[in-house]
């Protein structure tokens, strides 16, 4: 092991009330909002074919002209409710929202830079009427700060010269203070969602990052900050040199997912999903593949199952209404939800050995066991191996308690579990609730091989 000043300050898991409320989330709500929904991937009829909200990035656009839509940021149908309310009727548990994205672009009045909401056309605060009204709902709030800032004159993507160092040493100051202020003028958030850190400039800055870390820790007790925000003092992101997690979760699963519980090496993770391939911000064109309501709920029980959350991004448009699209997922969403969020909050990796019709999840706390059902086999027989000295005690359909299943022992561990119904439309949730078995548990000898 490596002796390291600025690593991991932590092995495994958070213990504390905060991080187990994390742990438990299930489902979130991602908000990609700012000045890039106003063009929405397009500029004078041309389409941007990156992620909408990288168009300052395309040489489609002169900088300062990307730079001006400042003058033109008036959300005339922005309705905090309206967001929070999509949010509580999809089963989202929090939100991480975009404070400040690539572009600089503050929806904060921040006190820093004049790159700001105070100074457009719409003047008002957006983040506290968004943050009030998710906590009104009863949705937890995590807060996305892009560290790398377009828009700040000290930003440099490395430091090689003595006028870099100087100026970055500027951005570094406006950094912290930005972050102090956010965590001070919204003291509800429980988090930050870090983006913006892999430049050589940001990574060597391991003492500065460390430091502000404990700093922001101390002003706000309980704050989740993921593995993206600082590098070791080797360059090391995410994993410290020792291979141990920066932060209090795994902050990789950026549009994927993992695919086996050893990828992610016992850690608390959440992956973040747009619903086109590749778009966060708002996109006029809603094209590609736009991902179906069940292949969402898939990867919702997919997350849960490997014991992290799923958070689903919604890129609202520029005039501040979410569009229809979204707003119809959300409720698709929700409508699965409503009969089978059992099997989502509070859940975690069950440790059962994967079957081909979907996935486990078992309640934190408990031994009860769910099997989110994606694939009915032709038999209608879904097969479960517990662990040795278990047993099922007893099987229903989440929806129909009332109505026990047929569950058939195969051998020792493995069962049948036949289900009535195989031609059903949609995932559906089968409850097990085992018990020890008495006696050894094997009715037949291993076969000599
Ligand atoms: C290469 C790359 C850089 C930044 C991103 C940002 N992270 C996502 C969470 C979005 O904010 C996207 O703009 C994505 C890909």
């Amino acid at each position: 092991k490596l002796q390291l000043k600025h690593g991991s300050h932590r092995v495994g898991k958070r213990t504390d009330a905060v991080m187990a409320k994390w742990r438990g989330y299930g489902l979130g709500q991602f908000i990609h909002w700012g000045l890039y929904a106003i063009p929405g991937g397009e500029w004078n009829g041309k389409q941007y074919n990156g992620a909408a909200e990288w168009i300052r990035s395309w040489n489609g656009i002169p900088k300062s002209t990307y730079d001006s839509l400042i003058y033109k940021f008036n959300p005339v149908n922005f309705n905090a409710e309206e967001w929070a309310a999509t949010a509580k009727q999809m089963g989202a548990k929090y939100v991480t929202i975009t404070t400040k994205h690539h572009d600089g672009f503050c929806l904060w009045p921040s006190k820093y830079t004049n790159y700001t909401v105070a100074n457009s056309p719409w003047k008002k605060d957006i983040m506290k009427p968004l943050i009030d009204a998710y906590d009104k709902q009863g949705i937890d709030v995590i807060l996305y700060f892009s560290v790398m800032d377009w828009n700040h004159p000290g930003w440099r993507y490395d430091i090689k010269t003595k006028e870099d160092s100087i100026a970055f040493e500027g951005f570094k100051q406006f950094t912290r203070n930005q972050l102090l202020e956010l965590l001070t003028l919204y003291p509800t958030a429980k988090g930050l969602w870090f983006d913006g850190t892999w430049d050589k400039s940001w990574v060597k800055q391991a003492a500065f990052a460390d430091e502000l870390e404990t700093e922001m820790r101390k002003l706000r007790p309980g704050l989740i900050i993921g593995s993206r925000f600082r590098a070791d003092e080797n360059g090391k992101r995410h994993f410290d040199s020792n291979g141990v997690l920066m932060g209090d979760y795994e902050q990789g699963w950026e549009r994927k997912i993992p695919n086996k519980i050893e990828d992610v090496h016992g850690n608390d993770w959440d992956c973040v999903m747009t619903v086109p391939e590749n778009q966060w911000g708002y996109n006029k064109a809603w094209k590609g593949h736009i991902k179906t309501t069940n292949e969402l709920l898939e990867m919702t029980a997919k997350c849960v199952s490997l014991g992290g959350n799923f958070v689903l991004n919604f890129g609202p448009q520029g005039d501040g209404a979410i569009r229809k699209e979204e707003k119809q997922l959300a409720a698709q969403i929700g409508d699965w939800m409503k009969t089978n969020n059992e099997a989502i909050y509070n859940c975690e990796y069950a440790g059962l050995e994967k079957q081909d019709w979907g996935y486990f999840t078992k309640k934190t706390g408990s031994d009860k066991l769910y099997m989110i059902v994606f694939n009915v086999p032709v038999s209608g027989a879904l097969k479960v191996k517990l662990p040795a000295n278990t047993s099922i005690g007893k099987s229903y359909l989440l929806a129909q308690p009332a109505q026990l299943l047929n569950t058939e022992e195969i051998s020792g561990t493995e069962y049948f579990i036949h289900l009535k119904n195989t031609a059903a439309g949609k995932p559906f949730v089968v409850v097990l609730e085992p018990n020890a078995k008495k006696g050894s548990g094997n009715t037949y000898d291993k076969a000599k091989t």
